[in-house]
């Protein structure tokens, strides 16, 4: 037998695949596979690397994939292949690949992810219980108001009653938060037992985001100055966790050296309700686990804005469920239904934004709406909170990294000395850098090349090591902002979190991060912010933080934003969710640091990744779900 080691014909391989795809196609030679199947198989598994769950065979260019489109006489060929089942296809006898009726091509374990997913997901659709709600008890939640601005709010509040599965999407500032809050004091209501409720999010500081946000919601309801929440829904409120954030991997136990979750369905999350925030970040694997983990009983919340960015692994699993489980899909839009109190839905989208910041409120519809034209005069009408600075080059590159770092030089509190400071007293100029660095943040749209973060950071280094009067490639430095990129649960340190290095009177280096807040006893009683610090050589895989891919900014948010797009306006990574996620990153104010021609193509492409989920979904609703 050859196990595909012997010279291939020359140009079998495409350009574009890495060795993985070079392995896979000599392995499927290797074993009896045809050359179109090897070369399909090494497709697929591109496909799935760049984050795409199958490949479509019959797409072409369209698919997203460089593979050209296979005839029916090809699609055919491959069906015989002993190595590519069907959907029926037994589970227990698993194939290398799969081939599905619409021309889909899988990779086994990503099928086998979708068709779990689709079932949890329809599973927990069809368990709702039918539970009344008290339009009072709703008016008592939202004080008594009851207008446009909170109309959807309002309706997520009354439909997640007796479900097992909800969906909550929104852009920024729409009040996700803030109706979640609500959903779990309704769904408390009910129940003659407190209710045990955990709160989780992709990365920790997302979860710290969440809880931080949830703690202010609770004191916002118990401290309304027409109608503080009446004291028989206290126990409840008190009951909201507001101080644990937990990461998905933490919640489902995840075991790095094996590559699995130790809960799943024979040991679920010891939770009646789940609620995962940032749920754009989730990638199919991910959630297949969540949704086995979460026992049947239990109510599991999604809540994210599923235009941002859809997560690093493969999967568009926010999107996808959002497309099947919209309740506006052929119909006349989910708002003319929201006073519809007898609407059974299980999704609801947020649209109005709470933010004062109008302007940013446009910039970010008009680049979800793709439309070019009208990012420009909501830019215009932000006036000085948004600038396009048109960066073509390196030198205009330099001269804007130039600028930036010579405000974040000034930047004060940033070199601060924590003289004094421990970690139980925290406080005081730990804090005053930690919120000094929220303040500013230039994202990248690259991580690696002129315009990646890596280089930007070391030009912004550079430039701060000599305004601060450090030794040129002086590693640790007062001021210096890190960003961990590994999980490192022995620290209590998370992908994401972001740490300032100070020095003592003495010149001792401590890095430092915010942790989980105490949680203080007391209904008025601010929970007090917690600061740690850790010896530079002592932590876990960081980088420089003062550029970050947007990637590693999702869940976080910036008073002002600067983001960085390469200039090559045929780039593959440029899209309107990209450019979205990084800009609506912005609280305050927003700079656009990109080439007309590389920011026309980040407005204009949206990315769509090629997968089944969503037609499972829609495959399983037609089979007779009930309403
Ligand atoms: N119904 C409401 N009435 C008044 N203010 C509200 C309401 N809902 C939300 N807000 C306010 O809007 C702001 C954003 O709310 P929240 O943090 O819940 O939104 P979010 O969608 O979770 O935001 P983000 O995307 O920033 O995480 C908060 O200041 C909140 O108090």
């Amino acid at each position: 037998m050859s196990y595909g080691f012997d010279a291939l014909p020359a140009g079998s391989f495409a350009e574009a695949w890495r060795p993985l795809e070079r392995a896979l196609y000599r392995w499927v030679i290797g074993h009896q596979g045809s050359t179109l199947l090897a070369r399909v198989a090494a497709w697929a598994s591109l496909a799935d690397g760049r984050g795409d769950t199958a490949l479509w065979l019959s797409g072409g260019v369209e698919s997203g994939s460089e593979m050209p489109a296979l005839n029916e006489a090809e699609i055919a060929a491959l069906a015989a292949e002993p190595m590519v089942g069907s959907p029926d296809t037994d589970a227990a006898t698993p194939v290398p690949f799969v081939l599905d009726a619409d021309g889909r091509f899988y990779l086994w374990r990503n099928y086998r992810h979708e068709v779990a997913v689709a079932d949890a997901v329809m599973r927990r659709r069809d368990q709702a219980d039918a539970v009344t709600v008290a339009e009072d008890d709703i008016d008592t939640l939202f004080h008594g108001i009851d207008d446009n601005t909170v109309a959807q709010q309002r309706l997520a509040v009354r439909r997640v009653a007796g479900r097992k599965l909800f969906v909550l999407t929104g852009g920024p500032g729409t009040g996700k938060t803030t109706t979640v809050l609500r959903m779990l004091l309704m769904l408390q209501r009910p129940s003659s037992r407190p209710l045990t409720i955990q709160v989780a999010a992709p990365t920790g500081k997302a979860a710290q985001r969440l809880v931080q946000s949830l703690r202010e919601g609770k004191q916002k309801l118990r401290r309304h100055a027409d109608k503080p929440l009446p004291a028989d829904w206290l126990p409840l409120l008190e009951n909201v966790p507001d101080h644990e954030a937990l990461t998905l991997h933490r919640l489902l136990g995840y075991r790095p050296y094996d590559n699995v979750f130790a809960r799943d369905a024979k040991d679920p999350i010891p939770a009646d309700i789940v609620v995962v925030d940032e749920a754009s970040m989730v990638d199919l694997a991910m959630l297949r686990g969540l949704l086995d983990a979460v026992r049947p009983d239990a109510t599991l919340i999604l809540v994210g804005d599923a235009d941002q960015l859809t997560s690093v692994a493969a999967g568009s699993v926010l999107m996808d469920l959002v497309t099947a489980m919209d309740p506006a899909a052929g119909e006349g839009g989910d708002e003319e239904r929201a006073g519809d109190a007898t609407d059974t839905d299980d999704l609801v989208k947020l649209r109005h934004s709470f933010r004062a910041e109008q302007y940013l409120v446009d910039i970010n519809q008009a680049i979800n709406a793709g439309d070019a034209g009208a990012l420009q005069l909501a830019m215009a009408a932000a006036a000085e909170h948004a600038r396009h600075i048109a960066i073509d080059t390196p030198q205009e590159l330099g001269r804007q990294v130039e600028r930036w770092s010579k405000r974040i030089a000034k930047t004060d509190e940033l070199r601060a000395s924590s003289d004094g400071v421990t970690d139980a007293s925290g406080k005081g100029p730990v804090e005053a850098a930690l919120d000094a660095l929220a303040r500013r943040q230039l994202l990248c749209a690259m991580r690696e090349g002129p315009y990646g973060a890596t280089a930007v950071n070391q030009a912004i280094e550079h430039r701060l090591r000599k305004e601060w009067d450090e030794e040129p490639g002086r590693e640790w430095y007062p001021g210096r902002a890190v960003i961990i990129v590994r999980n490192d649960y022995t620290a209590g340190l998370f992908n994401g979190d972001v740490g300032i290095c100070l020095a003592d009177a003495d010149g001792h280096l401590r890095v430092w991060f915010e942790g989980s807040p105490e949680s203080v006893a007391g209904d008025d009683a601010q929970p007090a912010r917690r600061f740690r610090s850790f010896a530079p050589n002592a932590l876990p895989p960081h980088e420089s933080a003062f550029a970050i891919t947007i990637h590693k900014s999702q869940g976080s948010e910036y008073a002002h934003v600067a983001v960085l797009l390469p200039p090559d306006a045929e780039s593959r990574i440029l899209s309107r969710q990209l450019l979205y996620t990084g800009v609506s990153r912005a609280k305050r104010s927003v700079e656009l640091w990109a080439g007309d021609a590389a920011l026309a193509t980040a407005v204009t492409h949206s990315v769509q990744r090629q997968g089944g989920v969503a037609a499972k979904l829609a495959q399983r609703n037609d089979g007779g779900r009930s309403p």
